[in-house]
């Protein structure tokens, strides 16, 4: 099937704006806009059904409704490019459609529910209220400023492949994680950086700082206040990205890594951020949880860092055979063939866990709620992996 990667069973196609009745679908020409995008250009799109354009303006009030009425569109275009890769985490939706709304997408008037289905979805709509309130704070131009005063970017992917090539083991990304909502509070007495110089001393090869505040307690504070401590890990900024403008602010607090979760962002998406991150000297974990999001990812180029989560996001299920029954297919083989680092990535607590993802293929772990909840978490490192990773 067209654009398969490594999945021989073609995917059951996710209704689309492509397998509606073709009279309902105008023939569109989208020249790509994001919603929440840098807005370094204007995102127009050009809905022209048979009967002629959508919208004709004639005067500023009705241009500026006309305008209103394509963004409305283009959201709507966005939300059904999403679902037809299997993207099942719908962006938060706007404040409906423009009041006398008549235009292609008027079947999708019937109320789909305007509130989050799972977790993932209400924190990807939380994050999505929240940077459009900082990129109000702060625009590009300003954080592009504030990028010359930022620290240098460290190695983070040579770091894992380092530690990987000195100790045998996986490279540890050890996670500054005070608190989840499947878990609640891990750490009570939670000081960022007395918890990251403990990783440190314990062998970490690199840190995930945890900067969402509302639903696992961090901050970027905690992201700058390690940075500036001196600790040499290098930092994944571990946030959940809606927007590229968050790569610039991750980037100005001390970022060296990213992450883009494909369960959440759709191809084009994570092929413009790729670029964004290379251009900024930041290394980007692209994050997998399922073999459709596994195929999608390996079709898009310039990824050399692949994550794949156990815990299913919307459901908080966590198995570590997910890493196993991944990489032990098509994908496993296109991974090794390209040198693609892999990172498997929750539920791990035991040596054994960690012998068994290192024999399904991955070479770094990410690892939080069991060393993070260790009195010594470097002494957690220790009994993790079994022996000293110094
Ligand atoms: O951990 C959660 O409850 C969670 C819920 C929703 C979205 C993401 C979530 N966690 C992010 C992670 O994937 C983990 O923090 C990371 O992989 C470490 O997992 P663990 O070692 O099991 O703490």
């Amino acid at each position: 099937m067209e654009g398969l990667i490594c999945s021989k069973v073609p995917f059951q196609a996710v209704p689309s704006i492509s397998s509606r009745p073709r009279s309902l679908i105008p023939p569109t020409q989208l020249i790509v806009r994001k919603r929440n995008s840098l807005s370094a250009f204007s995102v127009r799109a050009q809905m022209e059904s048979k009967e002629g354009s959508a919208t004709v303006a004639t005067s500023s009030e009705s241009v500026a409704d006309a305008l209103k009425i394509k963004e409305w569109e283009v959201a709507m275009f966005q939300d059904e490019v999403a679902a037809s890769q299997g993207i099942r985490i719908r962006r938060r939706p706007q404040t409906g459609p423009p009041l006398h709304y008549v235009g292609p997408f008027e079947f999708r008037l019937q109320n789909e529910g305007n509130t989050p289905r799972n977790i993932l979805e209400e924190i990807v709509w939380n994050k999505d209220v929240e940077v459009t309130q900082l990129k109000e704070r702060k625009p590009l131009g300003k954080l592009k400023k504030e990028l010359e005063n930022a620290p240098p970017a460290r190695d983070f992917l040579g770091a894992l492949r380092a530690a990987n090539e000195r100790t045998g083991l996986p490279g540890l990304i050890a996670e500054v994680k005070k608190a989840s909502p499947s878990r609640g509070i891990l750490r009570e007495d939670f000081d960022p950086v007395e918890v990251a110089r403990s990783y440190e001393k314990g062998g970490a090869a690199c840190l995930s700082v945890l900067t969402d505040e509302k639903y696992f307690k961090g901050s970027f504070e905690n992201l700058e206040a390690i940075r500036n401590a001196g600790v040499k890990c290098p930092l994944l900024c571990k946030e959940f990205i809606v927007d590229a403008w968050q790569l610039y602010y991750a980037r100005t607090k001390g970022a060296d890594a990213v992450l883009l979760i494909a369960g959440v962002l759709p191809d084009l998406d994570i092929k413009y951020m790729i670029k964004i991150c290379k251009m900024l000297g930041l290394t980007a974990l692209v994050e997998v949880h399922d073999e459709r999001e596994f195929d999608r990812v390996l079709g898009i180029d310039g990824i050399k860092l692949i994550g794949i989560n156990n815990r299913n996001l919307e459901t908080f299920k966590v198995d570590i055979s997910n890493t196993k029954k991944l990489l032990e297919g098509e994908c496993g083989r296109i991974v090794r063939e390209r040198g693609i680092i892999m990172v498997g990535e929750s539920g791990l607590f035991t040596p054994d866990d960690i012998a068994y993802v290192q024999e399904a293929g991955v070479k770094a772990v990410l690892v939080g709620e069991s060393i993070v909840k260790q009195s010594d978490p470097g002494k957690g490192i220790s009994n993790l992996f079994g022996k000293d990773l110094n």
